[in-house]
């Protein structure tokens, strides 16, 4: 399972400065949707400019003009970038259509989506990486919020899948066993006291446990 550090801050400089603090201990630097709309994608270019040798994945959340944006944000640098579940079909295969152009990946967001299962599938089936599995902050706040439930969508849809939704040490366990391809860890790192150490922690537990399945 890889481990994505979601930088959640508004400045290209602390993006910096944290992905500087994390980097060895994650697999991909993701960058997010607001600390994109704060900076631009100029902050894509400069993070994948610090570590050519980490994932950059831009977290655009892309709505509509799929191709278009997916294009914008490659050529800034990234890697990876989001498009939300809850778009149409035709705008998540405009940005698969510009990966498979220049071998890059897209990753279809599923917050928002009421039957995560069936979406998953689909998206899958278009082209997606991976299928992120995402309560998102407002929701995580709600609550009854229960990461669990995310975790037996994954299960339950037997495709590629991430997680994301206030990831700790204390849940990664269940997120390696639910068999995630990728656990997206926000608050946990860059709202510890030492997110360096926060990092290498979760990648401890990581590293440690065995591989559900191939
Ligand atoms: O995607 C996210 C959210 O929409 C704000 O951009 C977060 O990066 C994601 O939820 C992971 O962050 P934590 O929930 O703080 O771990």
């Amino acid at each position: 399972m890889k481990l994505q550090v979601a930088i959640d801050l508004l400045t290209t400089a602390a993006a910096l400065e944290l992905a500087g603090n994390v980097a060895e201990y994650v697999d991909i630097l993701g960058l997010g949707a607001p600390l994109i709309k704060s900076e631009g994608l100029p902050v894509v270019s400069a993070v994948k400019k610090a570590h050519p040798d980490k994932l950059v994945l831009a977290d655009v959340q892309t709505m509509d003009a799929g191709e278009l944006e997916a294009n914008l944000a490659f050529a800034a640098g990234a890697d990876l970038v989001t498009v939300l579940g809850v778009a149409d079909d035709a705008t998540i295969a405009g940005a698969i259509k510009a990966a498979a152009e220049c071998d890059k990946g897209v990753i279809v967001d599923l917050i928002g989506v009421a039957d995560k299962v069936s979406r998953a599938r689909q998206v899958r089936a278009l082209g997606a990486k991976y299928a992120g599995m995402h309560a998102g902050l407002d929701e995580q706040a709600q609550p009854g919020f229960d990461l669990a439930r995310l975790l037996r969508f994954g299960e339950d849809a037997g495709v590629p899948f991430s997680v994301a939704g206030g990831v700790k040490l204390t849940t990664i366990t269940d997120i390696q066993q639910a068999g995630a391809d990728v656990a997206v860890v926000g608050g946990s790192i860059y709202g510890a006291t030492d997110p360096a150490q926060a990092a290498r922690k979760l990648r401890g537990a990581v590293m440690w446990l065995p591989v559900p399945r191939t």
